[in-house]
């Protein structure tokens, strides 16, 4: 019994696109496929590369999704900011799940093609320093690598000019009526906003009568499942390091392992964290 090939076609499918746009015109394929450029011989540098590029597009998402839940809250709208930051918290699980692709890279096959990093390093990711400066962790200092790229410092200064997810956040209590003292006169975006303990006892009341204060309360957890994944990021990141270039400086110039370590103590929401031994 012979049996003829499937042919897609004689189905339906389309087959011809001289005047249609295609998949990868769409997607404009041929950019994104055109963009590794391993710079060594090393085996093990195409999937280096493709782990950051994927990771950047990953957080070029997440980006997308917190400037339309910082929006929403600053509108009183927090119910699509759910939606929103739900997506971000499993936009950090994607990325935390690809770290099991980037540990089967083992410090000798690293090593073959590290040298030719140079001076570069994820320190210097833009968008992950935007995450961050969204997120509410500000600190100016971080805008040192970018000097050299008026475009990039353009678009960090221009989170920093505005309030953070938290500071939104923290604007919503105040509207809703808790008093959250100096957070309420705040001016300058730029800096680190000291912890207050006004803002922890309205959290405390907000956790304490969920009933009363539902979207308050979800949104709350919302913002904690997010810097719960974030964390797993910075926890995998670190003990991915350690993993393969163990305790030598970074290529970003800082001590490496050591520093990122004392990442992991950086809080986004620390209220968020408080409120809880206070319950
Ligand atoms: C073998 C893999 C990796 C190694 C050995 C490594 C190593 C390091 C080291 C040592 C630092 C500290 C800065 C420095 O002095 O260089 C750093 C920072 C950083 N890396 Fe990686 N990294 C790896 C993979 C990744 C991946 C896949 C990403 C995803 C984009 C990433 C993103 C970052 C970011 C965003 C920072 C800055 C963190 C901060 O300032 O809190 N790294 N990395
Ligand atoms: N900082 C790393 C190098 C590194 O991982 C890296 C280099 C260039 C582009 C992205 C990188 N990823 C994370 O830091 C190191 O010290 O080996």
């Amino acid at each position: 019994m012979s049996s003829k090939p499937y042919d897609p076609g004689e189905d339906g499918a389309e087959m011809s696109f001289r005047e249609k746009m295609s998949y990868s015109d769409y997607l404009h394929l041929e950019k994104v496929l055109d963009a590794q450029e391993p710079i060594s011989a090393a085996h093990d540098e195409l999937l280096f590369i493709i782990q950051h590029q994927t990771s950047e597009l990953w957080m070029k998402l997440a980006i997308h999704e917190i400037t339309s839940a910082i929006e929403a809250i600053r509108n009183d709208d927090p119910q699509p900011a759910f939606k929103m930051l739900t997506r971000v918290a499993r936009i950090f699980e994607q990325l935390n799940n690809a770290w099991d692709v980037l540990r089967t890279m083992t410090p000798s096959e690293y090593t073959e093609f590290r040298a030719s990093l140079g001076q570069s390093s994820g320190f210097q990711s833009y968008q992950y320093r935007a995450i961050e400066f969204l997120a509410g962790n500000r600190n100016v200092a971080m805008l040192g690598p970018h000097a050299h790229r008026p475009d990039i410092i353009e678009k960090l200064e221009g989170i920093l000019a505005h309030p953070s997810l938290y500071d939104e956040a923290l604007m919503l209590l105040s509207r809703r009526g808790f008093d959250i003292g100096e957070d309420a006169a705040r001016t300058d975006w730029r800096t680190k906003r000291p912890e207050n303990e006004q803002v922890l006892e309205a959290w405390k009341q907000v956790y304490s009568a969920p009933g009363t204060y539902w979207e308050l309360y979800e949104l709350a957890e919302k913002l904690v499942d997010f810097e719960d994944y974030f964390r797993r990021w910075r926890f995998n990141h670190v003990t991915t390091v350690e993993r393969v270039i163990g305790f030598k400086r970074g290529t970003g110039g800082t001590s490496g392992t050591s520093y990122l370590k004392k990442m992991l103590e950086v809080e986004l929401f620390p209220e968020l964290w408080r409120v809880r031994t206070v319950l």
